[in-house]
């Protein structure tokens, strides 16, 4: 028998991600501390925190499930931008992003029992010039408190913001899908 696959993940995206691949799953998040020791590169981060949320879940479940765990940050200039605080916070962020590039960073982590297979995957983005009343209407509207980076590619702001982007785009949406499938194929 197949083994079952857990997303230890509460977000949407990453649900809607794993069902648009056709994968069968389950949901389970349990509360993660998602800070993580100084001096970590952003990708360093990204997998720690991720491997927490599938730690977090694995003594909740039986040995031999798979678990998907995983964590999405923007970087700009070498630093690491979560999800905006507040709505100021969430117009700072979006200023700092206007008129130029900045990189998306996956962490993926996923165990079955003693194996577990770790990688993240970057995705650039260039943003056009967005004007203050563009930043406003969309943090308004829109609400992207619980986006890294203060935006979601896949909502108005990615319509008619974005410049180009080199990379995958589900990376930046919170989920390399094409890079989990085969993950799981080989944990199988
Ligand atoms: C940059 C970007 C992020 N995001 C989302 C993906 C993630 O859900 C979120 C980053 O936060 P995360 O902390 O990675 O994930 P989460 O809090 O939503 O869920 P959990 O901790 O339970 O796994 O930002 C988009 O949807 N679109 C985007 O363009």
């Amino acid at each position: 028998m197949l083994p079952a696959i857990y997303l230890a993940s509460q977000s949407p995206r990453r649900k809607q991600l794993l069902e648009w691949a056709e994968i069968d799953f389950k949901v389970l998040v349990e509360p993660t501390d998602e800070s993580f020791p100084e001096g970590l590169s952003p990708a360093e981060a990204v997998v720690h925190i991720a491997q927490q949320k599938a730690l977090a879940v694995k003594n909740k479940l039986p040995d031999d499930v798979i678990i998907i765990a995983a964590d999405t940050v923007v970087v700009l200039n070498d630093i690491i931008i979560g999800k905006p605080k507040d709505r100021d916070d969430a117009i700072t962020i979006l200023s700092a992003l206007s008129g130029t590039s900045h990189y998306v960073i996956t962490g993926v982590v996923m165990m079955r029992g003693e194996q577990q297979v770790t990688f993240y995957d970057t995705t650039t983005v260039e943003f056009h010039i967005l004007t203050p009343q563009q930043i406003e209407f969309y943090v308004d509207k829109y609400g992207p408190y619980d986006k890294a980076g203060a935006y979601a590619i896949q909502e108005w702001i990615g319509v008619v913001g974005i410049k180009s982007i080199n990379g995958d785009f589900y990376n930046v949406m919170g989920l390399p899908v094409s890079r989990v499938v085969p993950a799981i194929i080989s944990l199988m």
